[in-house]
């Protein structure tokens, strides 16, 4: 007999008929169909339905929230007026402008195209050619509070969202050339990788990721929400905000970097978690 095994891929086509409204019935007579035997499949059907409802119902965790709320236009913070753009309930999205001065987005950039530089030089002389067409960007990471001026935007996005400094990763520069993009995805810790439980040691879950852009790309490179058709302009000194409350699709903070078209695009993003992130 030759075994029934339960794949990943499995499992999301059962995930995917039942939320797009396929009775349990008709899964089942499907997979009878293509040769499942009935009782392993009515228990891949079960073991599968079960574990994927118990994930919706994970509780929700608190998430960042903009201080003072959203219905002021601005928001001061040591001197520097943050203005509130645009948000969103679900997803949780707030656009502020302003968030970073130009001054700011020039250091960041020239500070992060040091290690871009010596990162590429790596790759060539190991010859390794991980080139994933989900991410075409270039990236590096900050330690947090490397340099001042990270410590100085580290503290004002603490401020601003009323979580602490201790809670943050380094803040990741990426930048896109023509062509390049960030296709749709979260930026959760997938609970269901074999890897993720060691990564939630340190720090727990992300909760809210801040994408901050550092130059205004001369066409393209939005940053999209698919599962709302939101997309949000890249301009230089503005940032998104969006918050996920559980590791879950139903918080629909699917998002991704459109293609640059012309010029590059630029951007710095910090990453908050659940706890202090050592
Ligand atoms: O470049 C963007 O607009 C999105 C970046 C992003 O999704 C990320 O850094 O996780
Ligand atoms: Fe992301």
């Amino acid at each position: 007999m030759s075994a029934q095994t339960v794949t990943p891929e499995l499992k999301a086509w059962i995930v995917a008929q039942a939320t797009s409204g396929v009775s349990a019935e008709a899964s089942l007579e499907a997979m009878r169909q293509s040769g499942w035997e009935e009782d392993v499949a009515i228990a891949a059907l079960e073991s599968t339905l079960t574990e994927h409802l118990a994930r919706i119902n994970t509780p929700p965790v608190p998430v960042p929230q903009v201080k003072g709320g959203l219905d002021g236009t601005t928001i001061e913070i040591d001197g520097h007026e943050i203005g509130i753009v645009a948000s969103l309930h679900h997803p949780r999205v707030v656009v502020f402008s302003n968030l970073l001065t130009p001054a700011e987005c020039d250091e960041i950039i020239a500070l992060g195209s040091m290690r871009l530089a010596r990162s590429e030089t790596v790759e060539t002389e190991t010859g390794s050619s991980e080139v994933s067409d989900a991410r075409t960007s270039d990236g590096m990471f900050f330690e947090r509070g490397e340099f001042e001026v990270c410590a100085r935007i580290e503290a004002r996005i603490a401020t601003l969202l009323g979580w602490p400094v201790e809670n943050g990763e380094g803040l990741q520069v990426l930048r896109y050339r023509p062509g390049a993009e960030y296709k749709p995805h979260y930026d959760y810790f997938d609970p269901e990788r074999p890897g993720t439980p060691a990564i939630l040691k340190r720090g727990g879950q992300r909760v809210a990721s801040l994408v901050c852009y550092l130059n205004t790309p001369d066409r393209g490179g939005a940053t999209i929400f698919p599962d709302v058709g939101l997309a949000v302009a890249p301009i230089r000194g503005n940032a998104v905000f969006f918050s996920y409350d559980r590791p879950h699709p139903s918080t629909r903070s699917l998002h991704g970097g459109a293609p640059v078209i012309e010029g590059e695009k630029w951007v710095a993003t910090k990453w908050l978690r659940e706890r202090r992130f050592d």
